[in-house]
């Protein structure tokens, strides 16, 4: 068995007095797709910021694919994939212009630029879109090539901070397909979201309620242990209690 990609141990962020994410501790395996959930204000960005390389904790330990959150944020940077649906592609850029702008941001070769894109658009079946602007796609199709783009350098981890809002369950189940495809090809998957159906597909599950993780097993197991028959009565038993919330 290989290290876990993600390993947290007690990690911590305070701002002032306020403790937004409190000693949380896990492991994420390779090629697992691992969701975060937690109700508005129990910490997740705040975490997924830290696992990232964004924000340096205030105590605790974490390595992602083997570099420190502490002191190797760069090399971090470098072998992840981030995605969320506040920040996506260029909306004024062509299909084709996006996949080689961000492409060239991760640092591939003009070659690489040339066969990655071909390779993608055909992937997504997009070849008649490629040299239309991103901002003519529907939403779904524009959540699929974000995620795309996200993986195009070959990133171990990708974080994907609420990727699918605003679109219908079966345009969310096409989308995770293509993380399904990833995960196979041994990607980690580590996913925030507020839709039950998605927290379904994925392996394991944590849950957060006021800055700590409360549950964390696979959705099966979820179920069986609070003996409820969907993960929605899972997440209320939880986050009811909770005190935070915007
Ligand atoms: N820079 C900051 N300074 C002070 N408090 C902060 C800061 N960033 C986040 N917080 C607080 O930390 C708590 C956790 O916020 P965070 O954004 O991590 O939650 P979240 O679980 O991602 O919520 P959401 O689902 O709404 O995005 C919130 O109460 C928030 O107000």
């Amino acid at each position: 068995m290989s290290e876990p990609v993600i390993k947290t141990d007690k990690l911590t962020k305070r701002f002032g007095d306020f403790i937004a994410t409190n000693e949380i501790t896990f492991t994420v395996d390779q090629g697992e797709i691992f969701g975060f959930l937690g109700a508005n204000g129990a910490g997740k960005t705040t975490a997924m910021r830290m696992l990232c390389g964004l924000s340096i904790p205030s105590s605790g330990q974490a390595t992602i694919a083997g570099f420190d959150v502490y002191k190797q944020t760069e090399q971090i940077k470098k072998n992840i994939g981030y995605m969320s649906q506040k920040f996506s592609l260029y909306e004024d850029l062509t299909v084709l212009e996006n996949i080689r702008f961000f492409g060239g941001i991760y640092g591939l070769s003009d070659q690489q630029l040339k066969t990655k894109s071909e390779e993608l658009i055909d992937k997504l079946g997009l070849q008649s879109e490629a040299k239309k602007l991103v901002a003519s796609l529907p939403l779904g199709w524009k959540q699929k090539l974000s995620f795309s783009v996200a993986i195009l350098h070959g990133p171990k981890i990708v974080f994907l901070d609420e990727p699918t809002g605003g679109v219908d369950p079966v345009t969310r189940r096409q989308f995770w397909d293509l993380i399904y495809n990833a995960a196979d090809d041994g990607v980690t998957i580590f996913v925030t979201t507020h839709y039950m159906d998605e927290a379904e597909y994925c392996n394991r599950i944590s849950i957060m309620v006021d800055g700590k993780i409360k549950a964390l097993d696979s959705p099966a197991n979820l179920k069986s242990s609070f003996g409820v028959g969907s993960m929605d009565e899972v997440f209320y038993e939880l986050a009811r209690g909770a005190k935070r919330s915007d």
